[in-house]
């Protein structure tokens, strides 16, 4: 039998999450390390598995729990996709970005990623939350290598603004309001697993690169072909390699991301909040 093309394997995957939720709220969030326990702030909370959704892989990394969870925020729907899949897991580009094609296919139109990063700049120390407004793709391949569904997107996307100004504009207002010092940066992303060494963050800062991580440029890539609005939101978690000389690990990353929860819980229901206001309007 030939492979089930992955248009197909999404639109199932839709369908079956549908028999759960059937109407899925239009704004969906990707939990970066460490950040899962935003979920929890959900009210009127509906619990699907990654196990339970046909073609869905599993997340294999500390920090990804592997749940989609639908609910409000101050009465806003959010989708959250509670574990994210990386490269560096063995998965291919289609499998780490499955949940983007997903979420397209059940209505959302406006993305929220979070990730945990590395920071480059020296002004971005750890617990600094960076607002993107572009990345570098350095992982070395690109999520829509192979055949293009027209119907979905065009073959040749345009990436002049992966991250929307509205969307960053929303966000900034609404830090604000938090007396939040949000920063704006761009995130370079690497395949990983293993940390960067000080000259390759040495040689990513001549590139330009604020933030460096190992997600959310795929993501944002799919998200954009298919007509998604984009907002990220990196969480610097540690100092990148090099910039204070201490050791980088993992079980340091899930604790920063979980002490910073609460504030970039608060930043994404605000603008979440502001979202649902709008389309109430019908100005979204
Ligand atoms: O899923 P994100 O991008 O938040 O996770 C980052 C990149 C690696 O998965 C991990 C390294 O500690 O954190
Ligand atoms: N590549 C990369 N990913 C991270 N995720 C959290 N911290 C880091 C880092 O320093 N480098």
């Amino acid at each position: 039998m030939p492979p089930i093309e992955l248009d197909e394997r999404a639109s199932e995957a839709a369908l079956a999450i549908q028999a759960t939720i059937p109407k899925p709220p239009k704004v969906a969030v990707v939990l970066g390390s460490g950040l899962g326990a935003l979920a929890n702030r959900l009210a009127d909370r509906t619990i699907v598995p990654y196990a339970k959704i046909p073609h869905f892989p599993r997340p294999t990394v500390e920090g990804h729990e592997g749940n989609l969870v639908s609910g409000t925020v101050a009465g806003a729907p959010l989708l959250v996709f509670q574990g994210r899949f990386h490269y560096y897991e063995g998965y291919g580009l289609d499998e780490v970005t499955f949940p983007i094609r997903v979420m397209k296919r059940l209505g959302v139109r406006t993305l929220i990623l979070t990730a945990a990063t590395g920071g480059i700049d020296l002004s971005l120390p750890a617990g600094t939350i960076v607002c993107l407004k572009d990345h570098l793709n350095l992982i070395g391949s690109n999520p829509l290598r192979g055949p293009n569904d027209e119907r979905v997107g065009k073959r040749f996307p345009d990436m002049t603004e992966v991250y929307s100004h509205r969307l960053r504009d929303l966000a900034f207002e609404e830090a604000d309001k938090l007396g939040l010092n949000l920063a704006s940066g761009v995130y370079a992303c690497l395949p990983g697993p293993s940390y960067e060494t000080p000259a390759e963050i040495r040689m990513l800062r001549i590139l330009g690169a604020d933030v460096v991580g190992m997600s959310t440029v795929p993501e944002a890539i799919v998200a954009r072909h298919a007509g998604l609005d984009v907002l990220a939101l990196a969480l610097v978690t540690n100092a990148a390699a090099g910039v204070s000389g201490e050791i980088i690990s993992h079980a340091d990353v899930v604790e920063a991301g979980l002490k910073a929860t609460p504030l970039i819980g608060a930043l994404i229901e605000g603008v979440v909040q502001r979202l649902d206001a709008e389309d109430r309007q019908g100005t979204a």
